[in-house]
C-alpha cells in the first residue's frame, strides 16, 4: 500500500467487483441493484463499484446499516446517480442483486441485529453477492460464528481468505472469485493444491524402475461382517500409483476373485489399516504399527490410537474424530479446522477429516476444494485410505500423500460423477483416467 496513491487498491478491488457483478447480471443497463453497507472498507468497495455500475445505467440504492460510512466512496455513488434509502422487505424479482458490502476483513464473527433485520425479510431467490466474504463468518477460521450472510458469488481481493477454503464458512461463499489487485503476499499457513501443483508433487516412474521401487503398499482391512471395506480400500490402493498391492485380512477370497493382481502377506513400505476391520482393528493397529513403515491410519482403527504416531496419516470424518478427542459432533463440524489441527498436534502425526472439504493438518495446512457432493457415498473414504496408502508406499511424505490423495480423489470423484450420481467402485476406476489426464497436461507424456 506504501508505494501505491491513496486508494488505488480499493479502486482495482471495486472495478473488478463492479465487473463480477455485471458479467452475473449478464448486463447493466436497467439493472436493479441494492448495496448493503457497513462502516469499513468493505462498505467503500460496495459503494464505488455502486458508482461504476450507476454510471453504466443500473439502479443503485445503498442501505446504510452503520452509524458511520466511507464518506468518499458515498459521493462518488452519488455523483454516478445512485442513492440511499432505508432498507424494506424484498420480494422475489424486487431487485436483481443484492451486494453485500457490510463487513469483510476487518471484522469479527456475527451479525449485529440491526443487519439481522435488513435481511431477514430478502426473499432468498434473489442473488447474493458477497464484497470478500460473507458478512458475519470468521474469516481467518472459516468458522460460522453464529449468524452470517449466504452469497451465490462471493469477490475477494488479492488472495483467498481461509473462510473460503474451510467450512462451513466456505459453504456460505458460493462461487468464488478472486480479483488480482496487485498485492506482494508472504507464504500461506493454509494452502489449497491446485492441479499443476498435485502434477508437481506425484510419484513419476522412471525407466529403470520396477515393481518394488515403485513402492509396496499393504491393506489391512475388511472382515467377514464387511468384506466389502476390504475390497474398495484395495480398489483405491490398486490404481497403478504404487507398484504393488498385498492384502492381509479375512476378506482374502473375494479380494483374490475381484483382484487378482494383489497378493498375500509380506514387506511393504506402506500401511492402510482399518476399513472395515471391525473386532480385528486392534490386532491389525498393532501389526502395522510394529513394522515401523509409514500407515493409514482409518474408521475402526481410529478408536486405538492412544499414543502419538509420527508417521502416520488418520483419516477420521467429523465423528470419529470428535470420538478420539472427547468432544461433540457438533463441536467439530462448527470448527473442523482447528479440531483437525488440534488433532495433529495430539497424535503427532497427520490428520486429515473428511467433509465437503477436507482439511489436512500437520506441519501446515492445506484444504483440498476438488470435489463433488456425490462423493457423500458409502465406501468413497474406504477408497481414500487405499489411495493415500499408495502414494505414501511410492515415496511420498505423509502431509503431501494425505492431499495428494485427496485431491485425486475429489477429480476422481468429479470425473466419474460428471454431474451425476456415483458409486465408490466408480469412483476407484476414475483414479487412474485422472493421472493420466494430469500426465498428458503436465508432464508432457
Ligand atoms: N486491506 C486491503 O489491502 C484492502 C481492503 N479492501 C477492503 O477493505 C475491507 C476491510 O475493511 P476494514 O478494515 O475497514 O474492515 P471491515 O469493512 O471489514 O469492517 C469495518 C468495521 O466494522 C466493525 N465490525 C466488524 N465486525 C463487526 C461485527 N461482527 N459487529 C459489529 N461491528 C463489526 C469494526 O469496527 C470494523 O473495523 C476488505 O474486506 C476489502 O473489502 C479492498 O478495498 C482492497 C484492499
Ligand atoms: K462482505
Amino acid at each position: 500500500m506504501a508505494t501505491l496513491p491513496d486508494g488505488a487498491l480499493m479502486q482495482r478491488a471495486a472495478t473488478g467487483l463492479a465487473t463480477a457483478v455485471a458479467d452475473l447480471l449478464g448486463g447493466v443497463y436497467g439493472r436493479r441493484i441494492v448495496l448493503l453497507v457497513g462502516p469499513g472498507d468493505n462498505g467503500g468497495d460496495a459503494l464505488y463499484a455502486g458508482g461504476v455500475l450507476a454510471r453504466r445505467g443500473a439502479s443503485v440504492e445503498a442501505w446504510l446499516l452503520a452509524d458511520t460510512w466511507h464518506d468518499d466512496a458515498l459521493a462518488a455513488l452519488r455523483r454516478a446517480g445512485g442513492r440511499t434509502s432505508a432498507p424494506r422487505p424484498l420480494r422475489a424479482g424486487a431487485v436483481d442483486v443484492v451486494v453485500d458490502g457490510v463487513f469483510g476483513i476487518g471484522a469479527r464473527p456475527g451479525l449485529p441485529p440491526r443487519v439481522a433485520e435488513a435481511v431477514i425479510p430478502i426473499s432468498s431467490s434473489i442473488p447474493f453477492v458477497a464484497v470478500d466474504v460473507p458478512s458475519g463468518v470468521g474469516v481467518d477460521t472459516g468458522e460460522g460464528g453464529g449468524m452470517h450472510l449466504r452469497a451465490d458469488l462471493t469477490v475477494t481481493f488479492g488472495t483467498h481468505k481461509i473462510a473460503h477454503l474451510a467450512d462451513p464458512a466456505a459453504q456460505a461463499c458460493g462461487v468464488v472469485e478472486l480479483v488480482d489487485i496487485g498485492l506482494d503476499l508472504p507464504p500461506a499457513p493454509v494452502e489449497s493444491l491446485g492441479e499443476a501443483d498435485v502434477a508437481g508433487l506425484l510419484p513419476r516412474p522412471r525407466p529403470d524402475d520396477h515393481k518394488y521401487t515403485r513402492g509396496v503398499v499393504g491393506v489391512r482391512a475388511g472382515s467377514a461382517t464387511y468384506p466389502g471395506a476390504g475390497l474398495l480400500a484395495v480398489a483405491g490402493a490398486n490404481t497403478g500409483l504404487a507398484g504393488m498391492v498385498r492384502y492381509v485380512g479375512s476378506a482374502a477370497e473375494t479380494v483374490k476373485q475381484h483382484h487378482p493382481e494383489v497378493v498375500g502377506p509380506g514387506r511393504v513400505q506402506a500401511w492402510v489399516v482399518g476399513p472395515g476391520t471391525a473386532d480385528d482393528a486392534e490386532q491389525h493397529l498393532a501389526e502395522a504399527v510394529a513394522d515401523d513403515v509409514p500407515l493409514v491410519v482409518d474408521a475402526d482403527a481410529l478408536g486405538h490410537v492412544t499414543a502419538p504416531l509420527p508417521q502416520a496419516v488418520l483419516t477420521p470424518h467429523a465423528g470419529e474424530l470428535a470420538a478420539m478427542l472427547g468432544v461433540e459432533r457438533k463441536a467439530v463440524e462448527a470448527a473442523p479446522l482447528r479440531h483437525a489441527t488440534d488433532a495433529a498436534a495430539r497424535f503427532g502425526c497427520v490428520v486429515l477429516l473428511k467433509g465437503n472439504h477436507t482439511g489436512i493438518a500437520g506441519e501446515r495446512v492445506r484444504i483440498t476444494t476438488a470435489g463433488t457432493p456425490w462423493l457423500a457415498t458409502a465406501g468413497a473414504g474406504d477408497v481414500l485410505s487405499g489411495l493415500i496408502g499408495a502414494l505414501l508406499a511410492a515415496g511420498l511424505a505423509p502431509f503431501d500423500a494425505a492431499s495428494v490423495g485427496s485431491w485425486l480423489h475429489g477429480a476422481a470423484g468429479t470425473l466419474a460423477s460428471d454431474g451425476g450420481p456415483i458409486t465408490a467402485t466408480d469412483l476407484a476406476r476414475a483414479i487412474p483416467r485422472v493421472v493420466q489426464q494430469i500426465a498428458v497436461r503436465h508432464w508432457g507424456l
